[in-house]
């Protein structure tokens, strides 16, 4: 059993966060954020292409299946990947509340291996915001939606200017995303309000 470190215990000043009146419907895909992520895009060979849905309040659904790709051990899925489909799921909670943020930290608990051809299922909400700081959990399960828990997270993402991937991202593919015609694509690469 885990405890939590105290970077991720909500101040005592923290709110509970507000679903933005434009955040997709319970149940509607959150879509690709953007096509070169390593969690979400469709353009990564082996990325993870973790599929999304928006729930209640700021909360969201996703599944990911584990393809040989995501080996660490002979059939068995790399923890660093599973942290980064929770890692992903997590990250986009950030499009319900429309806020630009990064993971600062992220704590995982791996509870049970998951096999290579598993569907993960996993759900994540946001437990609480102070100022830049949004605090969220997530759950991964096997074997269905209610199955096992097989890892579960705690995290602290930070609420960043569209600057932190401006001034910190490779030029050529930074370039790229802004040149984007998709306006919807152009925005969702940034998570930026549209
Ligand atoms: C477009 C969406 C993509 C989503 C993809 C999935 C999510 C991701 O994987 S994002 C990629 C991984 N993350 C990163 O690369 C982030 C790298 N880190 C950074 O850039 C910086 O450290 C950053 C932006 C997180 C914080 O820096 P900065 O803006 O200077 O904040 P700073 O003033 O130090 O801290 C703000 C508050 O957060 C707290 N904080 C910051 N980092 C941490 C941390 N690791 N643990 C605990 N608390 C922290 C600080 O203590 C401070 O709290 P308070 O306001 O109470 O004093």
């Amino acid at each position: 059993m885990s405890g939590t470190s105290s970077g991720l215990t909500p101040p005592a000043d923290a709110v509970a966060p507000v679903r933005h009146p434009d955040a997709p419907a319970p149940g509607e895909p959150l879509g690709a954020h953007y096509g070169q992520c390593f969690g979400c895009g469709g353009e990564q060979p082996h990325g993870l292409r973790l599929e999304a849905r928006a729930g209640d309040g700021v909360s969201v659904t996703a599944e990911f299946t584990v393809r040989p790709a995501h080996q660490g051990a002979p059939g068995l899925a790399h923890g660093g990947v599973l942290a980064t489909a929770l890692d992903e799921t997590l990250g986009s909670l950030n499009w319900l509340l429309r806020t630009i943020a990064v993971t600062g930290r992220l704590e995982t608990d791996f509870v049970r291996p998951v096999p290579v051809g598993t569907v993960l299922y996993l759900d994540a909400e946001v437990t609480a915001v102070a100022g830049r700081k949004i605090y969220s959990r997530a759950t991964g399960r096997i074997g269905g939606p209610e199955g096992p828990v097989a890892v579960r997270a705690e995290a602290l993402f930070i609420e960043v200017k569209v600057d932190h991937f401006t001034e910190h991202g490779r030029p050529q593919e930074i370039r790229a995303a802004m040149d984007d015609p998709d306006q919807l694509r152009r925005v969702r690469a940034f998570e930026v309000n549209p």
